[in-house]
């Protein structure tokens, strides 16, 4: 982790800083709970305007889902009091969404608007908005910059950060996409008031996953802040969110196109869990965060098989999970379809399933190790009726 990537001097008053180093590319993420002081409008003026190396945005494209288009149009709104010209595109909420079919669209939408270089799109929602927006600003015009207002915990705890945006096909998560680092991200906590608990729940399997792949100390946090940011105490919020902001900047500044293996640690649970996804159908029964939850349980008790954990970290990772009101398991899949559906994970090589599995809390390893029978005997686990 570098120095660049910790936590800045507040700005505005009561609001945190994290810096994403990247060189030319290099980004803020603004972390603020509630904008009564408006910050929103100059903070996306000047983001958009430092990617451009100074030069105007002129137009923005808001692209939001049917459940916070409140919050879009006052964010279009703040747009345009900065003398950027903005409309509000709204899709349907949920992951069927991120498709091709909908990105294109919003690109049309694009055209239809003549958006140039000039324009920007601005993603507000969670993560399925965002991955969706920034996957139509990486390739309109081949490339156009974005902002990031995120509004699930999910969404500002991992998926506004790091740049990988992109669409599924209903065979496989996230197969078609681009890294495209936003120009900025904006976090207001307060909007999370709003968010349905289950949502709220399944933010938290991303922010237990923190813990698990690079920092003991802040998943032993968790455990005793659990139900505090279950509350919304934006006591317990804020230090969380910050915290998983930087430990994702610190990742993705040393390997943002996971070219060296580093970023893949930001998959554990995600080899089983996209399965998860896909088998059972985008929208369907496991939300990402619940998919991801349940995989992280199995790929643990696989390293179990291999010999690096004893049983007792898979143990304690369940209960943490269980008791966030996250699923540790998925009742009913069929083992085989989970089998084929990893076959197209992005981290594979030369025909091999991998993983990445807990070395120890704090410590994971990217692996091709596991026995194909052993890998069967997890997912037999996984999918066994309750
Ligand atoms: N790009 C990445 O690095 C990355 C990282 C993690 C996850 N993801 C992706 O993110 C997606 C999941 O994101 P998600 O969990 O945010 O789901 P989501 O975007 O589907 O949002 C969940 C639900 O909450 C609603 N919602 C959003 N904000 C709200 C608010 N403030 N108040 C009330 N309702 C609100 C949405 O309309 C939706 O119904 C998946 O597609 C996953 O693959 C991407
Ligand atoms: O940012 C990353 O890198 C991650 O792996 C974060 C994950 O939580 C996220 O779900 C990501 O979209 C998965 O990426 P993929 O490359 O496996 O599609
Ligand atoms: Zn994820």
């Amino acid at each position: 982790m570098t120095a660049e990537s910790q936590t800045r001097a507040a700005h505005p008053p009561g609001s945190r800083t994290v810096r994403v180093p990247l060189g030319d590319r290099s980004y803020d993420i603004r972390i603020v709970h509630g904008d009564e002081s408006g910050g929103f409008g100059p903070f996306a003026r000047e983001a958009l305007e430092a990617t451009r190396a100074g030069r105007s945005c002129r137009s923005a494209l808001v692209v939001t889902d049917s459940n916070v288009r409140a919050l879009a149009a006052r964010h279009a709104e703040a747009l345009a009091a900065q003398g950027i010209a903005a409309e509000v595109a709204v899709v349907p909420p949920g992951e069927g969404s991120k498709s091709l079919e909908q990105a294109a669209e919003l690109l049309d939408r694009l055209i239809a608007l003549r958006a140039d270089r000039h324009s920007a799109v601005v993603a507000v929602g969670g993560g399925v908005v965002g991955d969706l927006a920034g996957f139509v600003a990486s390739t309109y015009a081949r490339g156009i910059p974005l902002l990031m207002a995120p509004t699930t915990l999910l969404a500002q705890v991992d998926s506004s950060v790091g740049g990988k945006v992109g669409v599924n096909r209903p065979a496989a998560k996230n197969i078609v996409g681009a890294f495209h680092q936003p120009s900025g991200v904006w976090i207001d906590t307060r909007s999370l008031d709003t968010l349905p608990p289950r949502e709220l729940r399944c933010g938290m399997a991303e922010v237990v996953k923190y813990g698990v792949i690079l920092d003991p100390a802040f998943f032993e946090a968790v455990e005793r802040a659990a139900a505090a940011v279950l509350a919304l105490d934006p006591a317990a919020v804020a230090p969380v969110v910050a915290r998983c902001c930087e430990l994702k900047a610190g990742v993705v500044s040393e390997d943002e196109r996971e070219e060296t293996g580093l970023r893949a640690v930001l998959n554990f649970g995600h080899t089983i869990g996209h399965a998860v996804e896909a088998v059972a159908g985008y929208g369907g029964p496991f939300q990402h965060g619940e998919a991801v939850a349940a995989g992280m349980v199995a790929e643990s008790r696989l390293a179990e098989r291999l010999g690096w954990i004893d049983p007792g970290l898979t143990d304690r990772l369940s209960r943490l999970l269980r008791l966030l009101g996250l699923p540790t398991s998925a009742p009913g899949l069929d083992p085989r379809a989970l089998i084929a559906a990893m076959t197209l994970d992005k981290k594979n090589a030369g025909g091999r399933i991998r993983f990445v599995l807990p070395r120890a809390l704090g410590s994971v390893e990217l692996t091709d190790a596991p026995a194909e029978g052993d890998v069967r005997a997890v997912l037999d686990e996984l999918t066994a009726a309750d």
